[in-house]
């Protein structure tokens, strides 16, 4: 509590070592705690005690065989029984079996089970969440009713047993219901402090956004875990030279640098933009915490909602092509398994799926955006979000009439350049997306249609430049104040500006079309700056990854050892490999008891 970044450093460093591990640990300690936490009560505390005391071992339990993104079509119900003062739990099919549950193959014994709340009345009162005790703690046997198991072998993670669960007519007492959105009164009846149902549904679904803001923090460890192998080993490999007899290091080549560097500035800005926002997080929840009902607390989760449902996308997706292209950039010796870059790259891959689809995420994003639009535009109502990332929106109309103004590369070298396109590109795709929107409500016959289709190109587009932007922004800020020590700002703004153009030059067909950019002078200078900045961050690549890379015991990847010694070092891991010098126990079959050819 005195500290909450420590946990951060201890999710992040778990999962530096192995995200199993680190996922079954925190699904337990955190997830399932933050949702009893969060979502209960006093009246709940005994269970936040045998969590800590690892004498129960528990997680969320809101997917099912055929429902995921859409929680509230769930269909497992939990009819009230006001004889009993219990709930019965029911999964109606197997289509509605939980299923992908983290812990739940073969260790949960408790689960935080999302259901639709039935009173006996038989109304439904939508989705809610319950305490559900699936096996018994000192034999691992399911509870009588309950169905569970593993659901196998997955692309990765697979040190964590990830289970389904069925209910028949299961019991639990009504306590287990966590009443933060809901309760029943001793009379049986249905209380609420949210009259609005689609308010009550956010407010229940509150708790993943501790889940969405962790996993910024896990895909930026991954990030750094790939950047450092490639660009330690991209600074020892050599290959061809400008004479036969010297070969350079393969880092000296622009393109080896234009495909890494950019992705060692990217895990530095999104480093920052993980800590600090984890410390948004940690306000939040002191709120929650507190009980703090005001507007400010409010406006707070729907902002720090709306960023968590972009950064994760943006994070992981980031985190996936980078690995994707380290694992390249180290060539043949990239494939070798123990050098790790095909695990991390497959342990980072479900940080794009759960805690929600990043597609189906990002149009949160998007939502909320064209709300303030609308009440900005419509109501001359400012926006005043608590994080303030979204200030600048209250001078859109000033901000579309800019236009890039930088006529050289070195003008672009000042992050003040790419952070001013940001700003037009948000406000203009933020018009755009609200235009198509209007356009589609006139064409289609629901508002589902429209929406659904304004995303490509348009909304989509505007969530992801929305958190380029924020990122941005605050980096910037990071490498502007004086509490950063001045000798490192120099670099430190570098890698500033490398991230912002770099991620702009994924828009600039928008920054084209939107009128913004003019002439071939603008796509050239920033290009031409890109190269400059890796050119210039080249001979500090290798000091800036040793800041942030693991020892090399967790690290675990011969090739990037801090010795730099990548032969000696990738030679003797071969060498240790199980049984890498024996012969093969069936050699006699494969050199003298060969099967005859056609008697098989
Ligand atoms: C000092 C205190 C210290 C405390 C420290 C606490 C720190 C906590 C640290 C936590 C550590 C975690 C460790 C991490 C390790 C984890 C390892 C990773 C393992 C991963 C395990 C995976 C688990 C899962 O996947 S669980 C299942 C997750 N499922 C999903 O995410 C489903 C996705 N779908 C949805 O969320 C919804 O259905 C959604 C958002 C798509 C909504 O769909 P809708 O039906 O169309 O509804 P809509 O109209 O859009 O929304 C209604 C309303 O609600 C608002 N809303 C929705 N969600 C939220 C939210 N989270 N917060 C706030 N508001 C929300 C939405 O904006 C709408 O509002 P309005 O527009 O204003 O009406
Ligand atoms: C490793 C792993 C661990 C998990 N752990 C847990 C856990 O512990 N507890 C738990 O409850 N769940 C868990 N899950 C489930 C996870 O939360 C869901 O898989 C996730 O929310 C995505 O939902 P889905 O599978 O239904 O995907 P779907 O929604 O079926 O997505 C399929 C495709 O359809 C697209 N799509 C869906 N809706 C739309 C739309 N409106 N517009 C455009 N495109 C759309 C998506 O982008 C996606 O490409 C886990 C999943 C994985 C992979």
């Amino acid at each position: 509590m005195e500290k909450p970044q420590k946990l951060l450093v201890l999710i992040n460093s778990l999962g530096m070592y192995d995200w199993s591990l680190a996922a079954k640990f925190f699904l337990n300690t955190q997830v399932f705690a933050g949702a009893v936490g969060n979502g209960g009560s006093e009246r709940h505390q005994n269970f936040l005690n045998q969590t800590r005391n690892m004498e129960v071992g528990s997680n969320i339990c809101n997917n099912q065989m055929s429902h995921g993104s859409n929680t509230k079509a769930i269909r497992t119900v939990a009819h009230f029984d006001a004889s009993t003062k219990e709930f019965i739990l029911n999964s109606p099919d197997f289509e509605a079996a939980k299923f992908w549950v983290g812990n739940m193959g073969k260790t949960a014994t408790h689960a935080v089970v999302y259901a639709q709340l039935y009173t006996s009345d038989g109304q439904c009162h939508g989705l809610h969440s319950f305490v559900v005790q699936i096996r018994d703690p000192k034999t691992l046997l399911p509870m009588p009713g309950v169905m569970v198991g593993d659901i196998g072998k997955k692309l990765g993670q697979n040190g964590i047993d990830n289970g389904f669960a069925m209910f028949y007519n299961v019991r639990i007492p009504q306590e287990n219901l966590l009443n933060s959105t809901g309760d029943i009164s001793p009379s049986g009846k249905y209380t609420s402090r949210y009259k609005d149902p689609k308010q009550r549904l956010g407010a229940s679904l509150g708790t993943l956004s501790s889940g969405r803001v962790s996993i910024i923090g896990m895909t930026v460890v991954n990030l750094k875990l790939v950047v450092s192998i490639a660009i330690r080993f991209s600074a020892t490999r050599r290959q061809f030279g400008p004479t036969e007899k010297e070969e350079i290091p393969v880092l000296e080549y622009q393109l080896q640098q234009w495909r890494l560097i950019p992705y060692l500035a990217a895990a530095y800005a999104l480093d920052y933009f993980s800590k600090s926002f984890f410390m948004n997080l940690i306000e939040l929840q002191i709120g929650i915490l507190m009980k703090d009902r005001s507007p400010r607390q409010a406006e707070l989760g729907k902002e720090i909602h709306a960023l968590s449902c972009a950064g994760k996308p943006l994070a992981s997706w980031t985190a996936q092509h980078g690995a994707q292209e380290c694992r390249e950039a180290c060539g043949g010796h990239g494939f070798l398994a123990i050098n790790r870059l095909g695990d991390i790259r497959n342990d980072n891959d479900p940080n794009c799926t759960y805690e929600g689809d990043n597609n189906v995420l990002l149009q949160q994003t998007s939502n909320y955006l064209l709300g303030l639009f609308h009440s900005i535009r419509e109501d001359n109502i400012p926006c005043e979000s608590p994080l303030g990332s979204t200030h600048f929106l209250n001078d859109f109309k000033t901000i579309l009439s800019h236009k890039f103004t930088a006529r050289t590369a070195r003008e672009c070298l000042d992050c003040t350049v790419p952070l001013a396109a940001y700003k037009w590109l948000v406000c203009y795709l933020l018009r755009e997306s609200n235009q198509k929107l209007q356009q589609e409500r006139q064409k289609a016959t629901n508002d589902f249609d429209a929406r659904n289709n304004s995303q490509v190109y348009y909304c989509r587009s505007l969530a992801l430049a929305f958190i380029e932007h924020t990122i941005l922004q605050r980096y910037y800020d990071y490498t502007h104040d004086t509490s950063t020590p001045a000798s490192l700002q120099p670099v430190l703004r570098k890698l500033c500006t490398l991230y912002g153009l770099w991620s702009l030059s994924k828009h600039m067909a928008v920054l084209y079309q939107g009128g913004y950019f003019t002439g071939e002078l603008p796509g050239k200078i920033i290009q031409d700056a890109v190269l400059e900045l890796c050119a210039e961050l080249k001979d500090d690549a290798v000091s800036l990854v040793d800041a942030i890379a693991p020892p090399d015991f967790i690290l675990n990847s011969p090739i990037a050892k801090a010795d730099g010694e990548l032969y000696k070092n990738l030679w003797s891991a071969v060498l240790q490999g199980e049984k890498v010098l024996e012969r093969p126990s069936w050699w006699a079959e494969f050199c003298t008891k060969k099967p005859l050819i056609a008697k098989l």
